[in-house]
């Protein structure tokens, strides 16, 4: 008797890959939306008067449900319901949330009973941005979890293939989203006369997210039907169960890698969204899309990279020695612009270090996922991930709110900064140093628990060093 063998969907490379394209969008729309106002800075608070404090309040919504919370129960809700289900409902909250956010910011929300009651409370803080926080916030637990649902998703359609690769690219995918819209966000304001066309573009991307996301959903249905499963969990092991919560937060090791990943990423993201504003501060007031020309470079570089670099961590191995060099290159970068620019007003200098932040922002990615698998074990690995983006998100919700609080207080007796607000001025030119230092001290502190890290790794023999792949 002969014996057929079935393949399956993702045997097929093009299947596998027009899958990862199809979730990747998803996550490519939602890291534009996240970004749409970061290069608008100066404009929203011209157009609707957010200082950078309200910026930073606004900026840290998307983590705040996140981190009071809901990070945990939507691990829960992915190991319980799956990731079909769970990416249709990370998908239409961001949808909502983007949708709550747009409205806020148009020109049809002033005037309106709910603006009047917004503003007659927690007066610092405009109607207008109370209300994008809220959508802000659901948009932020929708993309968290997407991004939880994404990781699994990769997991199971590239187990035993190309999954480093794929990771990789679905990251470099999201980076060119950021890349992008810092190019077309401050054209579409200027071009629209407002803030609120490029925050309409892309919540309607974010609806074509759900789109492409629900195409992969019928392709993953056909999967589990070809494994057998029913798609609500692939095996008991993934089960989410609070003893394992415990286990891996009495882990030190845990704790190292998630402490080296708020701390890395609260100089990185947080960044992001002042960054344009401080290249236009420290380079004599170039306009709004000369600077978020240059920035752009940043995640458009990280992009490029991180696929290599996800390549040569499989066959190479290195992880712990280029978690060390991000951190080196993530301190250098955050002293040149705190120092070095504001002295010099060099746009060789703004365009190179921007260039090598994005190498970093490309070692430490590539390295730090992948290495989660080597240090935890893989019947807790989906709460692993959870429990480190639970961490991290404390301080992508806290760090903001802590920049824009130190930029407003370090300038509150700057000259300059008084003269132009006195004057109505559309550019108000911030000094930048304190919040730099900041982010660049947060590195330090990185880099000492990549060093350590390596240590542990040399004791234990984790493997952070040996390649994925051994040939
Ligand atoms: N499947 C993606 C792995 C994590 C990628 C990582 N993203 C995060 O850490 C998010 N928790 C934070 C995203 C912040 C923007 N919303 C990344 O390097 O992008």
């Amino acid at each position: 008797m002969t014996e057929t063998i079935q393949k399956r969907i993702n045997d097929s490379k093009a299947m596998r890959w027009t899958a990862l394209i199809l979730i990747a969008l998803m996550m490519f729309f939602g890291y534009m939306f996240v970004d749409v106002m970061s290069p608008l800075q100066s404009l929203v608070e011209q157009e609707r008067g957010w200082s950078p404090s309200v910026f930073g309040t606004y900026a840290a919504s998307e983590y705040l449900l996140n981190v009071f919370g809901f990070l945990i129960i939507a691990g829960v809700i992915l190991d319980k319901c799956g990731i079909r289900f769970t990416g249709e409902l990370s998908a239409s909250m961001m949808f909502i949330g983007a949708a709550i956010k747009f409205y806020a910011v148009s020109d049809w929300f002033p005037g309106t009973g709910l603006a009047t009651w917004l503003d007659s409370w927690w007066i610092t803080m405009p109607a207008s941005a109370k209300l994008a926080s809220f959508g802000f916030m659901i948009f932020g637990c929708g993309c968290e979890m997407a991004g939880t649902t994404v990781s699994k998703a990769i997991a199971k359609w590239f187990k035993g293939k190309e999954m480093a690769l794929a990771m990789g690219l679905e990251m470099a995918i999201a980076r060119v989203g950021v890349f992008a819209i810092f190019s077309i966000s401050p054209i579409l304001a200027e071009k629209m006369g407002s803030i609120a066309a490029p925050v309409g573009f892309c919540t309607a991307l974010v609806f074509i997210g759900l789109i492409t996301y629900t195409v992969f959903t019928f392709m993953d249905r056909k999967l589990d039907a070809q494994l057998g499963a029913d798609g609500s969990n692939e095996t008991s092991d993934e089960e989410f169960k609070v003893a394992d919560l415990k286990n891996i937060l009495t882990s030190q090791i845990f704790w190292v890698v998630a402490l080296l990943c708020v701390l890395y990423y609260s100089a990185i993201f947080p960044f992001q969204r002042y960054g344009a504003n401080m290249l236009q501060c420290n380079l004599d007031g170039i306009s709004p899309a000369a600077a978020s020309n240059i920035f752009r470079w940043f995640p458009i570089g990280a992009a490029v990279i991180t696929p290599f670099l996800g390549s040569f961590l499989d066959h190479k191995g290195k992880g712990a020695t280029m978690l060390m060099w991000g951190a080196i290159l993530l301190i250098a970068c955050h002293l040149i612009f705190a120092f070095v620019l504001p002295a010099t007003h060099s746009h060789v200098i703004a365009y190179s270090t921007i260039v090598l932040l994005g190498i970093s922002f490309a070692l430490v990615p590539a390295a730090l996922w992948p290495s989660v698998p080597k240090i935890i074990d893989e019947k807790v690995l989906g709460s692993a991930y959870c429990l480190i983006f639970w961490v991290q998100n404390i301080g992508l919700c806290f760090v903001p709110m802590l920049i824009g609080s130190v930029l407003a207080s370090s300038n509150a007796n700057n000259p300059a900064v008084i003269a132009a607000k006195e004057a109505g001025d559309e550019f108000i030119p911030y000094n930048y140093t304190m919040p730099l230092v900041i982010f660049a001290c947060f590195g330090v502190a990185a880099l000492i628990l990549a060093i350590y890290l390596k240590a542990i790794d040399r004791k234990n023999h984790f493997g952070l060093e040996e390649p994925n792949i051994k040939a």
